[in-house]
């Protein structure tokens, strides 16, 4: 499966009261991949949330990927984000076997990137490219870095960091191909809303 064009990732506070719907707007407008991200301990709505988006990405034909908690994933057959902190990689692939999508948080390292690659990652990230409401933090990455990214690492690249339809586009012309967003796709106000801007980031990879 190629992976390229957006990647949807939900925020439990942001999505409060519209989670279903808004997530179901976005795959209506087509979502490469879709992210789990509920940084809770409730383990029980974690996994119920879960099961339902899993529901929803079988009917879009989306892959979905569980932020953080690769039980979670082996538990539902998934994808999995891994992050610095989150635990290796090799005992997430024996866990999950070969087909399942790792991905790995690599902020602004080509080193983190190349060591993620070695371990058998199907995607790296980098980030964050732009200010962050959803994670103001995050250690910031740059374009210049992305170009040696894209010269240098043969997997896919995520991109993530105050991603909008606005600042966009030259992330993917510097070899993006994947736009991991949160606020700049789910802060909409309507469902229809999320379902256009699903559709405009797709089309950013369209030429
Ligand atoms: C696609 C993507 N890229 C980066 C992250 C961030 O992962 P991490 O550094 O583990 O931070 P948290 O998201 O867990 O707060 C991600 N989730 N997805
Ligand atoms: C979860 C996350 N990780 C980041 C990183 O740089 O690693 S930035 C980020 C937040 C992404 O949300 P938004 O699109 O709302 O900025
Ligand atoms: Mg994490």
């Amino acid at each position: 499966m190629k992976l390229r064009g957006l990647y949807a990732i939900t925020d439990s506070q942001l999505l409060a009261g519209r989670f279903l719907s808004h997530v179901e707007a976005a795959l209506e407008g087509g979502v490469c991949l879709l992210q789990y991200r509920d940084k809770s301990d409730d383990a029980a709505r974690r996994l119920r949330e879960a099961e339902a988006l899993m529901t929803l990405c079988e009917r879009y034909g989306t892959q979905l990927i569980i932020n953080d908690d690769a039980e979670l994933a082996a538990r539902l057959g998934v994808g999995v984000h891994l992050g610095q902190t989150d635990g290796p990689l090799t005992p997430a692939r024996a866990l999950l076997g070969r087909q399942a999508i790792i991905g790995s948080t690599c902020h602004a390292s080509l080193e983190l990137a190349q060591q993620a690659a070695k371990e058998g990652a199907n995607y790296v990230a980098f980030g964050r490219f732009f200010n962050s409401v959803t994670k103001p933090g995050a250690p910031a990455a740059s374009v210049d870095l992305l170009e040696q990214a894209r010269a240098q690492v043969k997997l896919p690249i995520a991109v993530i960091g105050g991603i909008t339809l606005d600042n966009a586009a030259p992330l993917v012309a510097h070899g993006a191909d994947l736009l991991a967003v949160i606020h700049g796709l789910f802060g909409a106000d309507s469902a229809q809303e999320v379902t256009r801007r699903a559709r405009a980031f797709n089309a950013l990879f369209a030429s």
